[in-house]
């Protein structure tokens, strides 16, 4: 069997008013691609800063492999036109948050790299604000790709995008998967994308959870807003 690469012992977590899990408990394998999936308020967003060690768990504990290296892609947000930046620029922004205010040659060839891996090396020059909307998730999966991550959150990572996006972009996460063996933590909504690309879902319910492989999905039994023929929000 695979070794986790990420363990959720008993979780319990909640803001002041509400709490949101009561004993969580699961396992990621290393190379995993799971969904997280639940209703708009459900906790799904808080978990993952609880994994990313954003948030404190009230009970229970987050067992990290010592190798994981997390990686997180924001969920896609409408970029202003204006925005002066080029995909390049954009891609290796966090790099500039060193001690010198210029790339090294190392710096320059891993944005490089990360534009390769996405696609967007020959639109490279492209100011962000004019990119589309699965030019602009590449860029943040790009940004994202840099810091080597073996573990990818993506948040909600293609919840604007059109449905050939968002196949594209989650062909390309499936890649990055295989060549890689990037485990992948995709938090969704779309029921058909969790099981096209995913092999496991995780579904987060006021009730509790439930996990299973994608194969045993029964939509009829998932939460009335995330029946795939409603389209994301
Ligand atoms: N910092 C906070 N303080 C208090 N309540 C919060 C805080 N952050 C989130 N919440 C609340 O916790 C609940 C879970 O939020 P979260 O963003 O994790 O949900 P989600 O499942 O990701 O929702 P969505 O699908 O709408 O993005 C919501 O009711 C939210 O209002």
């Amino acid at each position: 069997m695979t070794e986790p690469i990420l363990t959720v012992e008993h979780l319990s977590f909640g803001f002041r008013d509400r709490a949101l899990y009561h004993d969580l408990s699961f396992t990621l394998a290393a190379g995993s691609v799971t969904s997280l999936i639940g209703a708009n308020g459900v906790g799904k967003t808080t978990l993952t800063k609880l994994i990313m060690g954003q948030l404190t768990p009230t009970a229970g504990r987050i067992i990290k492999a010592p190798t994981l290296r997390l990686g997180y892609v924001p969920q896609f947000r409408n970029i202003d036109p204006e925005y002066p930046l080029s995909l390049r620029s954009f891609v290796g922004l966090n790099q500039m948050q060193r001690h010198v205010p210029w790339h090294s040659k190392a710096e320059k060839q891993a944005v490089t790299a990360a534009l390769r891996e996405t696609g967007l090396l020959e639109r490279q020059n492209q100011p962000l604000g004019m990119a589309s909307g699965g030019e602009k998730q590449k860029a943040y999966l790009a940004q994202a790709l840099l810091t080597h991550p073996n573990f990818l959150i993506l948040d909600e990572a293609t919840a604007s995008l059109d449905v050939n996006t968002k196949t594209e972009l989650m062909t390309l996460v499936g890649e990055l998967n295989q060549r890689r063996g990037l485990t992948v933590l995709f938090v969704t909504h779309d029921l058909e994308l969790a099981k096209a690309y995913t092999q496991q879902y995780l579904l987060l319910t006021q009730a509790g959870y439930e996990m299973r492989p994608t194969s045993e999905m029964n939509e009829a039994n998932m939460p009335k807003e995330l029946r795939p023929t409603e389209e994301v929000r």
